[in-house]
């Protein structure tokens, strides 16, 4: 079998399974500026899906709708087959830290080291004394490639590269089921942003995570996501393998996918199955 069968043949057994998220008739507004309307969505277990969308079509308010920080004017949002709306504020707890959040600024916090960073949602959750915690951050440190060297060091004294890694280990302290991840490779240098598309896919494998990506990134589109959402008109006009998602007849869609850009990574990306 081919690298792109294989992959489609273990995207159709995923989409088979109910969804882990599932939004319905969502409607978000602020004042009279209508952000979503009707919009509906669903993720699969084990898959990592790409939104994407032009600038100010929602994306991050559609993140927020589902992490549970902004209530949705209308709609119904189930994660892990539980209506966030229905939650009294333990629930929610219990099922944010099923969570794991990498935000585009890696919000760290800089007065506190690496593995401070990362030991913190531990003492916090975990009940773990300070030593387990960072002795377990050291262990999520080189999940997400980081050298034992930078555990002391402060976020200031770490490259955009490693910032993201730091904060993408901090994501994953709590073994979260889910990985949402606005940008995650704004600011990288393409070398950077190729490696952190690598270990995405490497940890979605390994820990068999559920990813959600925001992105503006074609590269990592094309290199790591099952399917591509796409926010327009208020709503998400297709969800789907990329391969349908860059033939659907729509004007943002053609000039995004058909652009020089998109153009460009459809061939790495063929040149990359060509040579696996
Ligand atoms: N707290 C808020 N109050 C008022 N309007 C808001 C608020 N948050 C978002 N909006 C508006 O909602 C719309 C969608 O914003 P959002 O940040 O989700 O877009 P986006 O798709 O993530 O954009 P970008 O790609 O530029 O980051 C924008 O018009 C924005 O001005």
């Amino acid at each position: 079998m081919t690298d792109l069968t294989d992959r489609k043949a273990r995207q159709k057994k995923r989409e088979q399974q109910e969804p882990i998220i599932k939004v319905r008739h969502l409607r978000n507004q602020f004042g009279s500026h209508v952000v979503h309307e009707n919009l509906d969505m669903d993720v699969y277990p084990g898959e990592i899906v790409g939104v994407v969308g032009g600038s100010g079509t929602g994306k991050s308010v559609l993140l927020r709708a589902i992490l549970g920080l902004r209530p949705p004017n209308e709609g119904e949002i189930t994660v892990f087959g539980q209506k966030i709306a229905d939650l009294n504020a333990e629930q929610r707890s219990k099922l944010e830290r099923r969570f794991g959040v990498l935000f585009q600024q890696g919000a760290l916090f800089s007065s506190l080291t690496v593995v401070e960073n990362i030991a913190m949602p531990l003492i916090e959750h975990s009940g773990l004394s300070r030593a387990e915690a960072e002795d377990l951050g050291r262990l999520k440190m080189a999940l997400a490639g980081l050298p034992a060297n930078a555990a002391h060091k402060y976020p200031s004294e770490l490259s955009g590269g490693m910032i993201k890694r730091a904060a993408l280990a901090r994501a994953l302290a709590l073994d979260p089921e889910i990985l949402f991840l606005d940008e995650p490779t704004a600011g990288l240098d393409p070398i950077g942003a190729s490696d952190f598309d690598q270990l995405i896919l490497t940890l979605r494998d390994a820990l068999g995570l559920t990813v959600y990506l925001v992105t503006h990134d074609l590269d990592t589109l094309y290199t790591i996501c099952d399917r591509v959402a796409v926010l327009s008109q208020k709503r998400v006009i297709i969800n789907d393998s990329l391969d349908v998602v860059e033939q659907f007849d729509d004007p943002w869609v053609q000039d995004y996918f058909q652009g020089p850009r998109g153009r460009a990574a459809q061939k790495a990306e063929q040149r990359r199955q060509e040579n696996t």
